[in-house]
């Protein structure tokens, strides 16, 4: 393969805040260490801290901040007409690098195995099913072409679609307008479904144990798609443990929770310190509102804070954005009660 191609093409990814960008931090160790020949590409939010910033700026190739309010192009007319689409119209901003021929997307919760450049062999639009619905394509893993047009006619597919429902209070998603857009994904050409192995998601391990037993050692990328990230759990180093979530994390993540641990205290902390000085950057609990939590659970003293009451239309809404809260309400257990009450 000649040079040019390989400076011609580049995983890309999207933070819209520090959380997520330690995802981008992690990813991009993780593709680093595979000796990926391609570049990478981060897309800032305006909400990234400046640090966090400066750290990417060390693990990318290139960073680019995305203002969607500021651009001034037509995804800030599809943003007045429906303020809920933020952060996917960030994420659709990866069509405007025109000066890659082709690139792969990568959520910021997704973390590389081994060794995924063959993903650039691929043509727009490849991805693999989605869990929930495999007629669906998952978009945390996809091949792109970046090209104005195609951007020019997502923008305008994404502002027109739903305008005429009214419903403009309803969020939406970049995977179900993605699907829409590309709808032909799923009967069209083979070619374009990649392996699941490019992209296992966690719940998938939690659906279909014995398909995981016997494949899950050839994924390739782990996607922790869903309510809980890496990043909400804490770690320790010392004993090489993650605690946060409740018994079911060991099932839905297993070792790859700790291989993101891990990528992150050893090679992505350093970098943090540099920038911020020492900070416990092991938990997420002593950042921003998470902090607040933790004062005033201290004046509870050993009480926990009960959970938010969710209403059940939110609750419906976030499974249908595939972010159930499998640590919690939809646990294991919980879902395991209703089926047997359904049963009776
Ligand atoms: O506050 C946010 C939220 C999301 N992201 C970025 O957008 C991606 C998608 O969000 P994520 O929280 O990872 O969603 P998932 O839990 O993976 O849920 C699904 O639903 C999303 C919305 O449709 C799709 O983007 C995902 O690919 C799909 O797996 C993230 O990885 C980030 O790259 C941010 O930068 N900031
Ligand atoms: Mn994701």
């Amino acid at each position: 393969m000649c040079n040019f191609q390989l400076i011609d093409q580049a995983f890309v990814t999207l933070a819209t805040n520090d959380s997520y960008a330690k995802g981008a931090m992690v990813l991009a160790k993780s593709l680093r260490s595979h000796s990926t020949s391609r570049k990478l590409v981060a897309l800032v939010g305006p909400h990234v801290s400046e640090p966090f910033r400066n750290v990417l700026s060390k693990m990318y190739d290139e960073v680019h901040l995305v203002d969607v309010l500021d651009s001034g192009d037509s995804a800030h007319l599809a943003l007045m007409k429906r303020p809920n689409l933020g952060i996917t119209l960030t994420k659709l901003h990866c069509w405007t690098l025109t000066h890659f021929s082709k690139c792969v997307f990568m959520d910021a919760d997704t973390l590389v195995l081994s060794n995924v450049d063959d993903l650039f062999e691929r043509e727009e639009l490849s991805a693999a099913p989605d869990p929930g619905w495999p007629d669906c394509f998952n978009s945390g893993v996809f091949v792109f072409r970046p090209s104005e047009e195609t951007y020019g006619k997502l923008l305008q597919f994404c502002s027109n679609t739903g305008s005429f429902d009214g419903k403009l209070y309803v969020s939406c998603g970049d995977q179900g307008l993605l699907n829409s857009f590309f709808s032909n994904w799923a009967t069209a050409d083979i070619s374009k479904h990649l392996p699941f192995i490019y992209n296992l998601s966690s719940i998938a391990i939690y659906s279909y144990l014995p398909a995981f037993k016997q494949f899950g050692s050839d994924a390739k990328v782990v996607h922790f798609l869903g309510q809980m990230k890496p990043w909400n759990y804490s770690y320790d180093p010392e004993t090489k443990s993650v605690q946060g979530g409740s018994a079911e994390h060991e099932l839905l993540h297993p070792n790859y929770l700790l291989k993101w641990w891990d990528i992150f205290s050893t090679s992505v902390i350093p970098l943090l310190k540099e920038q911020i000085g020492d900070q416990p950057f092991l938990s997420e609990s002593h950042h921003g509102v998470d902090r607040i939590q933790e004062a005033i659970s201290h004046i509870h003293m050993a009480e926990p804070l009960p959970k938010p009451e969710i209403s059940s239309e939110e609750r419906k809404q976030k499974w249908e954005q595939g972010q159930a809260d499998y640590m919690g309400i939809d646990s294991f257990d919980n879902i395991k009660k209703k089926l047997d009450s359904f049963l009776k």
